[in-house]
């Protein structure tokens, strides 16, 4: 049987073929147990144990074929989705990705502020966006019908990667683009000097998927997965007087788990702890009084329906 047979009633997920989120994007997929092969150079995997069927594409194609319902669910970034302004719904943040996509300028130069580059060439990958955030300091400056009439000043230019080259170049006078730890803009001698929006890995789903259960199964483990990977379970040992404090410390999601010890007055305590929170947590549970306290990884989880 051909591929494109054998896709036939398969729910089709868009998952990115390289980049930023490829790696934490299977992760994702492997913890949720949605095992395929992938059979070198091809961009589709059939699940093994799923009817589900992975499409391998750039992250910038995913919400497109998302939102024309060519796939039923993807990952992607928020950016690429509010991009291409196709219409998908977002359904869970992933909590990877994240970065922030920014408007930038020569360290060196005279521009200090994005109003300085009204008029002036922008080189992106994100042309849509750019012109919207130009086009709103245009409306400032030179009054919505002015802009309606005259159309924007600010020339956008689109280039596919490596954008922080264009103003060493001399394509540019500024740049839109991403920025994550400041490295690459740091490296090509630029500066940030505004914000255009903020962006992390996003799971969407076609308006309308073609199996709607299959979809919402596979939501659901994705969920379990990053809701996992937010908290800890912290377990400790402590003496039955000091518990209404460990309480306020320790209150758990719902509630904290309390067993009793064969050594009579103490108890042994279980609760999720949000990973961020956990080293606050362990100094003051330390200082409580609580012993043996212990920080377990949590693989996967579901919280049940209310
Ligand atoms: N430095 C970064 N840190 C975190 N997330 C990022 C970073 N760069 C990009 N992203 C996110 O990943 C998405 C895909 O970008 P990426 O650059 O990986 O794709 P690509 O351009 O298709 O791949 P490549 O750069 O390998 O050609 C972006 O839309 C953004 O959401
Ligand atoms: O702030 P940083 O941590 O340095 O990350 C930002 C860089 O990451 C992305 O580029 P990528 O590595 O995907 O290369 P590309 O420009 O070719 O897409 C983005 O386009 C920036 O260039
Ligand atoms: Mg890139």
């Amino acid at each position: 049987m051909d591929l494109v047979n054998s896709l036939d009633g398969r729910l089709l997920f868009a998952v990115p073929k390289k980049g930023r989120l490829y790696e934490t994007a299977l992760a994702l997929l492997k913890g949720s147990d949605i095992k395929f092969h992938r059979h070198n150079r091809l961009d589709i995997a059939l699940c093994i144990n799923q009817g589900i069927a992975l499409v391998f594409l750039g992250a910038a194609d995913i919400p497109v074929f998302v939102g024309e319902g060519r796939c039923d669910l993807g990952i992607t970034g928020q950016d690429q989705v509010a991009e291409h302004q196709t219409s998908v719904d977002e359904v869970l943040e992933l909590g990877f990705g994240k970065c922030k996509l920014q408007v930038q300028v020569p360290a060196n130069g005279s521009i200090k502020d994005p109003r300085e580059l009204v008029g002036k060439t922008v080189v992106t990958s994100f042309t849509h966006l750019s012109r919207e955030y130009f086009k709103s300091l245009e409306i400032e400056k030179f009054g919505a019908e002015a802009v309606e009439k005259n159309g924007l000043k600010t020339v956008m230019k689109y280039v596919g990667g490596s954008v922080e080259a264009a103003c060493a170049l001399g394509v540019a006078d500024g740049i839109v683009d991403l920025v994550e730890s400041g490295e690459t803009m740091k490296a090509a001698g630029l500066m940030d000097i505004a914000t255009v929006m903020t962006t992390e890995a996003v799971l969407i789903r076609s308006k309308n998927p073609r199996n709607p259960e299959l979809a919402e199964v596979v939501v659901n483990r994705i969920k379990g997965v990053i809701n996992a990977k937010k908290y800890v379970l912290c377990s400790y040992n402590i003496p039955r007087t000091l518990l209404p404090i460990v309480h306020d410390i320790t209150p758990g999601k719902r509630a904290p788990t309390v067993t009793s010890l064969e050594d009579e007055g103490w108890v042994a305590v279980q609760a999720m702890v949000e990973q961020v929170r956990v080293a606050d947590v362990m100094d003051q549970l330390e200082k409580a009084g609580a012993h043996d306290i212990l920080v377990l990884q949590i693989i996967n989880s579901r919280a049940g329906k209310d």
